[in-house]
């Protein structure tokens, strides 16, 4: 029998969840807000979030997709946007993708056409997910030297294809 590792989250109960609210205000009637297909125990990792007019995504075209909704994050929240595998395999994947705890603008999804088809995707279906991260504001030091480390300067294939 192996063992069970249990990771105590800070501030957390074993088995309780990070659960933020997040306001979302819709700039169009056909808005949807951002929605975990599996919610609770073992859910998803992030919430689909919807185009809210229809795109043709040409062959090796990037263009941003509007979602119709803003949103309120709390200040120590953000989210990265992350693609749909429903897409990736049709050609189409996000590019940027930070949205800052600040931003109140459109949530703007970018997509770049990696096939050599136009892909069309309708108005109302999900485009992309997202992915809600803590922030963590680090503080940068210059130093004259950095500690040794295995990897040392080695990456970029270093280790084989
Ligand atoms: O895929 C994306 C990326 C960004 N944004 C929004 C949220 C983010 O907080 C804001 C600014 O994004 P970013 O910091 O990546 O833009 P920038 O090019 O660095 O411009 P800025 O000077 O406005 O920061 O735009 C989106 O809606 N979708």
């Amino acid at each position: 029998m192996g063992s069970i590792a249990v990771v105590e989250v800070e501030g957390l109960q074993h088995g309780e969840s990070v659960s933020p609210k997040i306001k979302v205000l819709k700039l169009h009637p056909a808005a949807q807000l951002p929605k975990y297909a599996h919610t609770g125990a073992y859910g998803d990792l992030a919430a689909d979030v919807y185009a809210v007019e229809g795109v043709a995504i040409a062959a090796g075209a990037t263009v941003p997709v509007p979602t119709g909704i803003a949103m309120e994050f709390p200040s120590t929240h953000g989210a990265l946007v992350e693609d749909r595998s429903g897409l990736a395999v049709r050609g189409v994947t996000t590019l940027a993708g930070v949205i800052d705890p600040g931003y109140r603008g459109e949530l703007k999804i970018i997509v770049t056409n990696l096939s050599t088809a136009t892909v069309e995707v309708k108005a109302g279906e999900r485009i992309a997910q997202l992915r809600i991260v803590q922030r963590i504001e680090a503080q940068f030091e210059e130093v004259a030297e950095l500690a040794e480390a295995a990897r040392g300067a080695a990456g970029f294939g270093s280790t084989g294809a």
